[in-house]
């Protein structure tokens, strides 16, 4: 199992010091999570309010202390790999991802569990229809990227079959269908505990020709996957 991460081309420097910063950022995002749940459903009176509101600046004004001004883009992480911590889809140092944890299928299948709570809400109880997109997009897109064609999406076109309900263990899936050279068409689905489908996409990602000649070769990348072999193969029936 992979989540299809590419390996950096320069060697990390000190890989165990960059464990211990990732395991704080992390824990720091998860603490966050935790308070932007809270914040939706607290019931507590003004007075709580307006003086959490007041603890909360000031804490980030201790953050501002030393913060870089532009995003973070992509970085090599503890692992040798290249990751994008500030993904609001699967970014480890980003509250508002959730975060998705995707993994790869030796077939290319890439999946993730997905549980929302209070702060995903669109239709009372049910996910938003633009997290649910973006979760796919996310998912989806991540198939592409595990056979070296880490592509922007060019579409994804969102077929909304169920409410994706809040608090619910959900199964996201992506796969490819189709390879074309730096296009890759690919597919998802997103199925509740009953395996019956919430959501599904179709999307097509572009590796943009800016990004061609330093990504080379469009070849198989983490899990070694033969384009070949994954196009129009579907998902792995579980
Ligand atoms: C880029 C990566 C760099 C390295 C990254 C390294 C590590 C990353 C690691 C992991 C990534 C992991 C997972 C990714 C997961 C999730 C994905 C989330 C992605 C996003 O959140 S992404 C944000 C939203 N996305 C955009 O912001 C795109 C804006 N857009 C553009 O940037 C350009 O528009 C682009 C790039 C799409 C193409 O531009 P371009 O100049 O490179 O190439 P061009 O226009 O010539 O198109 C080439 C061929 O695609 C066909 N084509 C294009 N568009 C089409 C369409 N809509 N329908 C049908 N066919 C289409 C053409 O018809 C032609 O086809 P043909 O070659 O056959 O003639």
């Amino acid at each position: 199992m992979t989540d299809g991460a590419f390996a950096s081309p320069a060697a990390v420097e000190d890989p165990d010091a960059l464990a211990v910063t990732e395991q704080a950022q992390g824990d720091l995002a998860e603490s966050l999570r935790e308070l932007v749940d809270a914040c939706v459903r607290t019931r507590v009176d003004d007075g709580t309010l307006m003086a959490v509101a007041q603890e909360v600046r000031t804490l980030t004004q201790r953050l501002l202390a030393r913060a870089q001004s532009d995003p973070l883009g992509i970085e090599a992480t503890s692992d040798g790999r290249l990751r994008d911590h500030g993904n609001p889809m699967v970014g480890m140092r980003n509250p508002i991802a959730p975060p998705l944890a995707v993994t790869g299928d030796a077939d290319g299948t890439m999946s993730a569990s997905l549980c929302l709570g209070a702060a995903y809400e669109g239709p009372p109880g049910c996910v938003h229809g633009g997290m649910v997109a973006a979760v796919l997009d996310q998912v989806v897109g991540s198939a592409p990227a595990m056979i070296g064609r880490p592509g922007l999406t060019a579409y994804l076109n969102t077929s909304y079959r169920r409410p994706t309900v809040l608090g619910t263990e959900h199964v996201v899936r992506g796969w490819i269908e189709e390879v074309d050279g730096w296009k890759v068409r690919a597919r998802g689905d997103i199925r509740d505990p009953q395996g019956r489908v919430t959501a599904e996409a179709d999307a097509l990602f572009v590796v943009p020709r800016w990004a061609r000649e330093h990504l080379g070769t469009p070849t198989g990348d983490a899990a070694g996957i033969d384009p070949a072999d994954t196009a129009t193969q579907g998902p792995a029936t579980s």
